[in-house]
């Protein structure tokens, strides 16, 4: 990977011209631009590699990116016509390092990530649709650019608090972006996101400028692992920020519905008061439950940003920690929480690569 890294751009390029020339019929799973599209399969590959030493993370993962190619239509036969395209591709930039024994461990590392992702996805078949449609229900547009979307699936949809899923609009076939559910799972099925129309983003600026109750998306299955964790009576500390507040809603309902006593202390930033648009329902949570604290954080006001304000309370080493919200908050709220003394395997958030693929 490597001797790769640096001319990923093209290799891709090529993977893609290549596949679209030998499988013509493979374009129509793909969307009708491809920028975005380039350089996820280079990011997974990265992702696998860079677990290649911790099986147990690395099949998961994989199993995870099996299910999820369901609802672009993928079958098991693409994946060898991809295998073969993307060979081809690495073989004319890796030249330095390509020979026969490299090729060799090319195909025996694909043979095996595809049918662990072949696998799984049939395995999924069995007890899951490939995608969910859902209605709008009601669109609320808090801010100018920030809107609560919240859609009822034509079937029900298993989640746990804490997780996301992708969402496709009508208006951008097959553009598939990442939205964390902004609720635990709700007995009447209905499913809320919070949107931010942020610059050249698609699908975001479709979800909160042109979508009205009655248009139908698509959704993808739910995954993540940001969930609590009920086998312990541990506090939370949870970090949201902008729009990140979502699954923190959904985590402080999960564990209000589970009847725990435990203390759930919630930091909320904003960069000013106007985008805390989701602060009269974090309160009202608050004056019900009393193992509730919200505090919001408005950097314009304190002069700082989330990871900051944290380092000012505590002490937090007897809590489980929760972030939610821009890759750089993640990236920096993780090191504050390791300096206040909470260990690794006890802070939770989504991947920061997919966030950064999300952010449209
Ligand atoms: N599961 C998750 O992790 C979720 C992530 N998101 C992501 O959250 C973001 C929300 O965007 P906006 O509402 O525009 O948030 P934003 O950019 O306005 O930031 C919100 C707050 O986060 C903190 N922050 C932002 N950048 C920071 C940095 N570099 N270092 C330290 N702190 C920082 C600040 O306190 C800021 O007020 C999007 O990127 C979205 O993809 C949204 C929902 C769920």
């Amino acid at each position: 990977m490597a001797e790769v890294a640096p001319v990923s751009d093209k290799v891709t390029s090529y993977f893609y011209a290549l596949l679209f020339v030998r499988h013509p019929d493979l374009r129509s799973l793909f969307p009708a631009a491809m920028d975005t599209q380039r350089d996820r399969l280079l990011r997974a590959l990265l992702t696998a590699a860079e677990h290649i030493d911790n099986k147990d993370v690395l099949v998961n993962y994989l199993q995870n990116l099996g299910r999820g190619h369901r609802k672009y239509g993928t079958r098991a036969e693409h994946y060898p016509a991809v295998g073969e395209c993307l060979i081809g591709a690495l073989s004319k930039y890796a030249t330095g390092v390509w020979n026969a024994e490299m090729e060799a461990a090319w195909v025996r590392t694909y043979t095996t990530i595809s049918q662990v992702m072949i696998d799984a996805a049939a395995a999924d078949e069995l007890r899951a649709p490939a995608w969910w449609y859902a209605e709008i229900v009601t669109h609320d547009l808090r801010t100018p650019d920030v809107a609560v979307v919240t859609v009822r699936p034509d079937q029900p949809y298993p989640f746990l608090a804490g997780q996301y899923t992708s969402l496709e609009t009508p208006w951008w076939p097959r553009i598939w972006r990442h939205y964390s559910f902004a609720s635990a799972p709700r007995s009447d099925g209905l499913l809320s996101f919070h949107v931010k129309a942020v610059p050249a983003g698609w699908v975001s600026n479709a979800l909160v400028h042109r979508a009205r109750p009655g248009d139908i998306i698509r959704l993808g299955p739910p995954t993540g692992s940001m969930t609590v964790d009920h086998t312990t009576d541990s506090g939370l500390l949870c970090l949201g920020g902008g729009t990140g507040i979502a699954p923190i809603k959904a985590l402080v309902e999960d564990v209000a519905e589970h009847g725990d006593r435990r203390p759930v202390e919630v930091f909320y930033g904003a960069r000013t008061d106007h985008d805390l648009y989701d602060i009269d329902t974090m309160l009202r949570l608050q004056q019900s439950h009393p193992w509730l604290s919200v505090r919001a954080i408005i950097d314009q006001q304190a002069q700082q940003q989330l990871p900051d304000a944290i380092r000012a309370y505590g002490p937090w080493n007897e809590f489980d920690a929760y972030l939610s919200g821009p890759p750089g908050m993640i990236r920096s709220g993780v090191d504050a929480l390791r300096d206040s003394g909470i260990p690794s395997d006890r802070i939770r958030h989504d991947s920061v690569e997919e966030l950064v693929a999300a952010g449209s």
